[in-house]
C-alpha cells in the first residue's frame, strides 16, 4: 500500500468555504425543484433568483477507498420558502452502513434525520455542536437561523450518496418550516408514502 501525503485545509468560516479544497460543488435554487411543499413560492423564488447558490459544499478527498475519510465543508443560504426553511437535498449514504459526523462552525442548523423504516430524529447544531449521523439513518441539514450555516463534515470515503430514497418515498416524513415565533418545528410531509417493509429489510441489509 503507497503512502500518501499528510494533507492540511483551511476552514475559512466567512466565505464558508475550506480553502485547499480537492472539490467543490454548488447547487442553485433551479437545481432543488420538488423539494418544498409551497410549489407556487418555489416557482416565484425560482423566477427571481434561480441561478443563485442555495448551498456550496468543498471538500478534501484524498481518495475514494475503504478506510480513507472525506473532510469537508457545507455552507447554506439562510431563508425560506414559504414556511419552509432551506435545507439540502438530503441522502443516504450509498453504502448505507456508513456513518457521518458534522460540526457547526457558525449559524444554526437541524440535521434532519430518518430511518428506512420512517422513524424522525431532528439534533440542533450550533457553533460547537457535533452531530453524529449513524449509518442508515437518512440526512438532511436545514438553515432554521438568520445567517449562513456553514458546518464542516467527515464520512468515510467510500460512502457515496442515493437521492432516490427520499425521491421515491416522496421527501423525508418530516418538513422543517417556521414556528411562527422565530424558530422552526416539524410538520408532517403530506406526501410522504411510507417505505414496504421488503425495501426496508433489503436496505437494513446491507453491510458490506
Ligand atoms: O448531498 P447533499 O444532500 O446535497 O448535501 C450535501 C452534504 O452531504 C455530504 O454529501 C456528505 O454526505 C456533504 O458533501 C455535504 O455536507
Ligand atoms: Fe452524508
Amino acid at each position: 500500500m503507497p503512502l500518501f501525503e499528510p494533507g492540511v485545509a483551511y476552514v475559512d468560516i466567512s466565505s464558508g468555504q475550506l480553502k485547499g479544497a480537492t472539490s467543490r460543488y454548488v447547487k442553485t435554487f433551479r437545481d432543488l425543484d420538488g423539494l418544498y411543499e409551497d410549489s407556487a413560492a418555489f416557482s416565484s423564488l425560482v423566477d427571481r433568483s434561480g441561478d443563485e447558490v442555495a448551498y456550496e459544499v468543498t471538500d478534501y478527498k484524498p481518495s475514494s477507498n475503504l478506510g480513507d475519510i472525506i473532510i469537508g465543508v457545507t455552507r447554506m443560504e439562510p431563508g425560506k420558502i414559504g414556511n419552509e426553511y432551506y435545507m439540502t437535498r438530503g441522502h443516504i449514504h450509498a453504502r448505507p452502513n456508513r456513518p457521518e459526523m458534522y460540526y457547526g462552525e457558525s449559524g444554526l442548523g437541524v440535521m434532519l434525520l430518518e430511518s428506512p423504516d420512517g422513524q424522525i430524529r431532528t439534533i440542533e447544531i450550533k457553533p460547537r455542536t457535533m452531530c453524529y449521523v449513524p449509518p442508515f439513518w437518512i440526512h438532511r441539514s436545514v438553515n432554521v437561523g438568520r445567517q449562513p450555516l456553514v458546518m464542516t463534515f467527515s464520512y468515510p470515503a467510500d460512502s457515496g450518496q442515493d437521492y432516490d430514497i427520499i425521491a421515491k418515498a416522496g421527501g423525508m416524513r418530516s418538513r422543517i418550516v417556521d414556528d411562527g415565533k422565530g424558530g422552526w418545528k416539524t410538520v408532517e410531509n403530506k406526501g410522504y408514502r411510507i417505505r414496504p417493509q421488503a425495501l426496508v429489510d433489503s436496505i437494513m441489509a446491507k453491510v458490506e
